[in-house]
């Protein structure tokens, strides 16, 4: 090693036993604490709703993933204590190390092998690259701007003390939310929802059996004997004086680590949280990240999606068979049903993929189903959703490729900020823009409930009510119902989202905020008053409150706090928006699928290219999928009806016109109708976010 103390040696096949040894005694523990119950069950409410928006289909395979990785990170470990390497020393040196020739090998993932280059991307996101067939792949680690800041399990201040309770950061600098942006409107959010969900996904460990471990004792509200506390738990303490939940004795807020995965090379090393979906923007919360999910998804008749139909015969997502609960549709992804403006936009994109899978069909009589299918899930989201870029197209050259993965930065803080823009109650407006009372209705009574969908009225109200309703608008203010009523159920009181984010952040070692400020290019503040060109006095005077230096301060918090003062033309403050873009522009420019993407065998023609420029807009997908009562929409469905965005009649807003997929041999295609097989959700969704 090019810095190890020459007269220390290893035997690293009794590091890998003592590993291997070490993970069979937590699994050991595991036993003893399912026989105790101690794991979230059907019916515990809010910690139940959230196991199902971070558990997976994959879990199992996710679980062996983190098993496997955890038997390397602690032989890491090992190596690293035996040298006395400091953190740079062990990230340098670490991966030298092979475990080819141990018992660690089989813990190793297994190497991806491509087919020759396809016409369709793969649905688990393989093989984009075909010399880096795991890049994008579902299933795969989260990669970094910034290397992890983990002092032991967490982050820990710089001080070496624990960092205060994200709780208690929750209650000092968040405030309740009040005011709302004048030009947005609420489906911007949603939208921002809808693309996360495309992206990432951060799966928390689960049992042998697919539950989540139990971290605090649900009848006392406390936090569990620490002999009880399983391996993969990191509960959030609530302080006893805390202002909301003191009221219900919860001392304890249950918080259970995400999987994590080894590298390919088979090497020690760090770990690294995983990605249970692809992380492209592929339309993967519409389709599924794995052939199973896909095939579960499909119809089979037409190139069409499965769907159930309301008693007036529309079309809605199709139902688990057998559900008995408040939320029985599925779709490509297990969080569609986590609030019912969410299952509205899963809803129209079903209904999109099969209008134009039909329309296809009358184009090409002869094409069969599998092709119908597979131009239809390009077409559809390429058409749904219109990207910025240039008028000639993108250019992708695989011997410059970088790895498009979705940066843990990115993920397990940046984007959560997002979550401000939520609102509590959500309205809903008929034909005459009048509230419908009956059936608006608050966030906090409708997680995971989407029994109001097939109700007379509801898709088309609550679309009206996406596209007029304003988003809140301000960074560290955030409604009650995701601060202490998230996922309540028919509880009295539920999680805090802000809490699960810190937290989240935490446990994935993200950098603190002037660490990534710093990378972003702004000055590195050297006090708390150093902040004041990007953050509010007063947000600064109660961050001071609860972090010690200003290294401390988490990054989700920082980019929440410094959006009081947005970069021109954004609702963002500088370091979100640089994290933000940076993200967006690898996934773009790594992508050999991008539908923009001239120079490839699958390209578009410059006519569909320039057919989807001129005329794809969610207001268009909202006119052609609602359930016929919205009549007009704002041409931009993403801000407010105003004098240059006014109402239109949906007659009159642009629509692609599908006869430039018309393929003239009809039997099969033929290259020039076969479309690039990429999404194009993001760029609509982040230009709004980045500047307006
Ligand atoms: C009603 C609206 C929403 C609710 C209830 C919600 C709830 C949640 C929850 C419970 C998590 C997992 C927390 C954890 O345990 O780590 C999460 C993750 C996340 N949310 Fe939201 N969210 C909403 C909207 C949004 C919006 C509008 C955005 C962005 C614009 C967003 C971005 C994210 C991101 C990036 C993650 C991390 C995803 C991952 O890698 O697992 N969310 N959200």
């Amino acid at each position: 090693f090019s810095n190890a103390d020459a007269s220390k040696t290893i035997d690293l096949q009794e590091i890998a036993s003592e590993a291997l040894a070490e993970v069979e005694s937590m699994l050991e523990l595991e036993r003893r604490l399912l026989t105790k119950g101690l794991i979230v069950d059907r019916g515990t409410s809010a910690a139940h709703m959230h196991s199902l928006m971070v558990a997976t289909d994959s879990g199992s395979k996710q679980r062996d993933s983190t098993l496997s990785a955890s038997k390397i990170l602690i032989a890491s470990s090992l190596v690293k204590a035996k040298f006395d390497w400091s953190s740079d020393e062990a990230r340098r040196e670490l991966p030298l190390i092979s475990l080819a020739n141990t018992d660690l090998k089989s813990s190793c993932p297994d190497s991806i092998t491509c087919l020759e280059s396809s016409k369709y991307q793969s649905i688990d996101g393989s093989c984009h690259n075909q010399a880096h067939p795991s890049w994008g792949k579902a299933n795969t680690p989260f990669q970094r701007i910034l290397p992890n800041a983990y002092a032991d399990a967490t982050r820990r201040a710089v001080d070496g003390s624990e960092l205060k309770s994200p709780r208690v950061i929750t209650t000092t600098v968040i405030q309740r939310a009040s005011r709302t942006s004048d030009d947005n409107t609420l489906v911007l959010m949603s939208w921002g929802q809808f693309i996360t969900h495309d992206m990432t996904k951060s799966s928390s460990f689960t049992s042998a059996d697919g539950k989540i471990p139990q971290c605090c004792n649900v009848t006392s509200g406390e936090p569990l004997e620490p002999e009880l506390l399983h391996p993969f738990c990191l509960p959030i303490d609530i302080p006893v004086d805390d202002r909301f939940y003191s009221q219900y004795n919860q001392t304890c807020m249950t918080f259970v680590r995400t999987n994590i995965g080894a590298d390919y090379s088979c090497s020690l090393g760090h770990a690294e949280q995983l990605n249970s979906i692809t992380h492209w923007l592929d339309g993967s919360m519409i389709y599924g990240s794995s052939l199973s999910e896909l095939n579960n998804l499909r119809l089979g008749q037409n190139g069409t999606l499965k769907y159930s139909t309301t008693d007036d015969g529309k079309e809605l997502l199709p139902l688990r068979p057998g559900c008995t609960s408040s939320s029985c549709y599925f779709a490509g992804d297990t969080r569609a049903h986590e609030n019912p403006q969410l299952t509205i936009l899963h809803t129209l994109m079903m209904r999109e993929h099969n209008r134009i899978a039909r329309a296809l069909k009358t184009l090409n009589p002869l094409w069969d189903e599998e092709t119908l299918f597979q131009e239809t899930r390009c077409e559809q989201a390429m058409a749904d959703f219109k990207l910025t870029s240039s008028a000639v197209g993108s250019q992708y050259n695989e011997e410059n490729a970088v790895n498009p993965s979705v940066l843990n930065e990115f993920a397990a803080a940046v984007f959560r900020v997002g979550h401000f823009q939520v609102q509590g109650n959500l309205v809903l407006y008929d034909e005459n823009n009048q509230e419908v009372k009956d059936q608006s209705f608050t966030l906090s009574n409708s997680f995971f409930d989407s029994s109001m969908l097939p109700q007379p009225g509801f898709i088309d109200n609550a679309i009206r009510g996406l596209t007029k309703q304003l988003p809140s608008s301000v960074d560290v203010e955030y409604t009650s119902e995701l601060t202490n009523l998230l996922f309540k159920g028919s509880n009295a009181f539920g999680m805090d989202l802000v809490s699960l984010n810190v937290q989240r952040g935490r446990e994935h070692g993200i950098p603190d905020y002037n660490t990534v400020r710093t990378f972003c290019g702004l000055p590195k503040a050297t006090s708390f008053e150093d902040l004041s060109n990007e953050i509010e006095q007063q947000t600064i005077d109660n961050l001071k409150k609860v972090y010690n230096s200003v290294d401390d301060i988490d990054l989700y918090i920082g980019c929440l706090s410094e959006s009081s003062r947005p970069v021109s033309g954004s609702v963002l403050g500088p370091t979100a928006v640089c994290v933000i873009a940076n993200q967006f522009s690898v996934i773009k420019n790594n992508d050999r699928y991008f539908y923009d993407v001239t120079n490839q065998m699958n390209s578009l023609t410059t006519g569909q290219l320039n057919e989807i420029k001129k005329s794809a807009s969610l207001a268009r997908i909202m006119c052609d999928n609602n359930n016929g009562d919205v009549k007009t929409m704002q041409p931009n469905a993403f801000r407010a009806p105003t004098s240059n965005n006014g109402k239109q009649l949906c007659s009159i807003i642009p629509s692609i016109n599908l006869d430039m997929w018309k393929d003239p041999k009809a039997a099969a295609p033929s290259k020039a109708a076969v479309v690039a097989p990429s999404f194009i959700l993001m760029i609509f969704f982040s230009v709004n976010l980045l500047l307006y």
